[in-house]
């Protein structure tokens, strides 16, 4: 749906952004992670069209990326911006008229949203009376009403109440699987693993790593693998391979590969052990970001060609 390549940007001389490629699909939740200062929101502005970058190419469905596309974006940035008197319907109403939508479409496209969002009984409440999350779920429906083919989130949980979140990833996935484009900056490493099908870290300005949530966890297994058993293993067991941890009879083991583990799960079987359970640990996207911004390690081959 969009892709960015070669993009840099700079603010008085200093480089925020070096040349960036990005890639987002079409029907795809696109993380877009990293730590404070990395130059996210400055990548989703040069994305919305905001600012423009100062050198490198941007391609909005296969098309040179110009003006007429914007009105196929839909943008939420970090810094809210609603008008503080209006009430909620008239909030809706005035942004659905500056996209030239039908009142009836309106109405018929918001019934849903409010109801989701729990918002029915706030219509005719202003804006300045809404509670932070409240007014956050308002301008998520305003961002939407036209019905963007590519979506830019900035933030869009913060604030919000694990309900509201929970109803957010809900509409979040609803328009990835009808074919929308979702770009979100986020720190909330959990939300990022529930619901971003590609992520890609940022640490300024630079691409550190970017590819799909399942392969990203797969290349940074460490090998680690969770056992519980019936009782405890014997000494010589204990001894034969690498054990992480242990606490009565759950045992954290360190396995070169799957060939290791089917042999040291035969060990124990045929020390007539009971498993009752054996699985290899994942990281976390939380382990793995902070592993690789205090590494400053970038990724390149095979994870940058995933998608
Ligand atoms: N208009 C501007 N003028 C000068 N510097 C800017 C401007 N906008 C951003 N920057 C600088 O660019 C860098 C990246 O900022 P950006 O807001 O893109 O980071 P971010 O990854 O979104 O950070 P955060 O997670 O804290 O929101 C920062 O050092 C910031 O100070």
């Amino acid at each position: 749906m969009i892709q960015l390549e070669g993009i840099t940007k700079s603010y008085n001389g200093r480089s925020i952004l070096k040349p960036l490629n990005l890639d987002v699909p079409a029907g795809c939740v696109y993380g877009l992670l990293g730590p404070n200062g990395a130059g996210k929101t400055t990548t989703l502005r040069l994305l919305s069209r905001i600012i423009l970058p100062d050198a490198g190419a941007i391609y909005f469905n296969g098309e040179k990326y110009q003006e007429r596309h914007v009105k196929q974006i839909g943008y939420m940035p970090e810094e809210r911006g609603l008008y503080k008197e209006m009430s909620v319907q008239d909030q809706i109403n005035y942004i659905a008229d500056l996209q030239g939508l039908k009142r009836r479409e309106v109405t018929n496209r918001t019934a849903r949203l409010l109801n989701l969002f729990n918002l029915e009984g706030v219509l005719n409440q202003p804006i300045k009376r809404l509670s932070k999350g409240t007014s956050q779920k308002v301008q998520f429906i305003c961002t939407i009403l036209h019905q963007p083919k590519l979506l830019i989130l900035d933030e869009p949980f913060s604030g919000l109440d694990p309900v509201s979140s929970q109803a957010l990833e809900k509409e979040i996935l609803h328009l990835r699987d009808n074919g929308v484009a979702i770009i979100l900056s986020t720190h909330r490493m959990d939300q990022v693993e529930t619901i971003c099908d590609k992520v890609c870290l940022l640490n300024q300005g630079v691409k550190m790593l970017e590819g799909k949530i399942s392969e990203v966890k797969a290349h940074f297994k460490t090998g680690t693998y969770e056992l519980t058993t019936n009782r405890t293993l014997d000494d010589s067991l204990l001894a034969k391979y690498i054990f992480v941890s242990r606490d009565k009879n759950n045992y954290r083991v360190s396995l070169q590969d799957n060939k290791e583990a089917s042999v040291f799960l035969q060990d124990i079987l045929s020390d007539n052990v009971s498993v009752q359970r054996f699985v290899e640990t994942s990281p976390t996207m939380n382990d793995i970001f902070i592993n690789i911004i205090k590494n400053n390690t970038i990724f390149s081959h095979p994870l940058n060609n995933l998608v």
